[in-house]
């Protein structure tokens, strides 16, 4: 009997950090009207395919026991949804290596289904158009269409609107990954009670009634997108911006001490990541951000540290493995 053995195709897919993250009040829709700039990170999961007689996820690496493998992962839900556009059978071994923390405010899972849509596009040697993956990304979730494109982009709409951003020179990031993860949903609904206090531009009240600062909202992106142009660290570091950062640390006060411990260390500025629970310290240059990390890592207020930069590319097979093998009528 002929055994086929087919090479996997592995596309490897950033995180990515908001590095302004204005957040208007819900629509009708229950999303909330976004104005955002992403920018992608050196730190990956790859997504491996292999064909295969029905449609299977597998989760290895950083988390993966808190993530489903069934329909909830938005690697299948891609799958299926790819399938759909094209009218074939969703038939695939996914297998997702986690790097990005589960949870984290990094886009892990729109990271996996980000690389699910381009590592199924070359298996299936479809060779959609890049409009057609950005819808269907669009509709997976509001941060996957930007890990398709990667880079640094302004995001509009719910985050799904995108444009590209020039930026000169690399940013060096610390990240200190926290225990625990805080869902995204959770996090824009504490904005929103937080703001229904009337406290939307003073000080508020954290969930255990403390008052805090923070509650005022960002305006326009333009400093930032100067700074970025300018490629200055020092100049991007006092105009990073997260309006969900008082809502994170509403549910989680322990990051206060995360983010002081790493500007401690010498980072330019640190914030949390997304809706968080990550906090991302700018740093000056490389070698700032590899003695911020040493340092951070000693300060037991985080469970683990990386070092990371930015920009990187978006979602992109690795080598040529997806022209090595056939496509089998046995499978189809
Ligand atoms: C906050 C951000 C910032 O980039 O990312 P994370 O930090 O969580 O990774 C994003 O807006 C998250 O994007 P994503 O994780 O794709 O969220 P989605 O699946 O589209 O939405 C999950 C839920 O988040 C809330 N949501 C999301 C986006 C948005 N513009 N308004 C919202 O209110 C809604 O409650 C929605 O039901
Ligand atoms: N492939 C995936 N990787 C991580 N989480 C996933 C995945 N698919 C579904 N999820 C679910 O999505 C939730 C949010 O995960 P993630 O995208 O990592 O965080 P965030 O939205 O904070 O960036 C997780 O708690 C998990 O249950």
């Amino acid at each position: 009997m002929l055994t086929v053995v087919h090479e996997p195709v592995v596309v490897q897919v950033p995180a990515k950090v908001n590095l302004h993250l204005g957040v208007g009040d819900p629509r009708p829709d229950g999303y909330h009207e976004l104005a955002t700039v992403f920018q992608a990170l050196s730190l990956h999961d790859t997504v491996s395919v292999v064909p295969a007689h029905g449609l299977e996820v597998r989760v290895r690496g950083e988390g993966s026991r808190f993530v489903p493998t069934d329909n909830r992962n938005l690697a299948w839900r891609a799958a299926e949804a790819l399938a759909a556009h094209v009218g074939r059978e969703p038939k695939a071994r996914i297998t997702v290596d986690k790097g990005i923390p589960v949870a984290g405010g990094m886009a892990g899972g729109s990271a996996d289904a980000a690389g699910t849509l381009v590592a199924l596009d070359a298996m299936w040697g479809l060779d959609l158009p890049r409009d057609d993956l950005r819808r269907i990304a669009a509709g997976l979730g509001s941060d996957v269409p930007f890990i398709l494109l990667g880079g640094t982009a302004l995001g509009t709409g719910r985050g799904e609107d995108l444009t590209t951003v020039l930026t000169r020179n690399s940013c060096h990031w610390v990240l200190a990954f926290a225990k625990g993860g805080l869902s995204t949903p959770d996090v824009f609904a504490e904005l929103d009670r937080l703001r229904a206090k009337g406290l939307s531009d003073g000080p508020g009240d954290d969930a255990q009634g403390r008052r805090q600062p923070g509650l005022r909202r960002l305006g326009s992106a333009d400093d930032l997108l100067q700074a970025l142009a300018a490629g200055d660290a020092s100049r991007l570091g006092p105009v990073l911006g997260n309006d969900l950062q008082a809502a994170a640390l509403s549910l989680r006060p322990d990051l206060r001490r995360t983010l002081a411990a790493g500007e401690r260390a010498g980072a330019l500025r640190g914030i949390v990541s997304g809706s968080g629970p990550t906090c991302a310290f700018l740093c000056a240059d490389e070698d700032a951000a590899l003695a911020v990390s040493l340092e951070l890592a000693g300060e037991g207020v985080c469970r683990t540290v990386r070092v990371a930069s930015g920009p990187v590319p978006g979602a992109r097979v690795l080598g040529d493995d997806h022209d090595d093998y056939d496509d089998p009528e046995d499978l189809a």
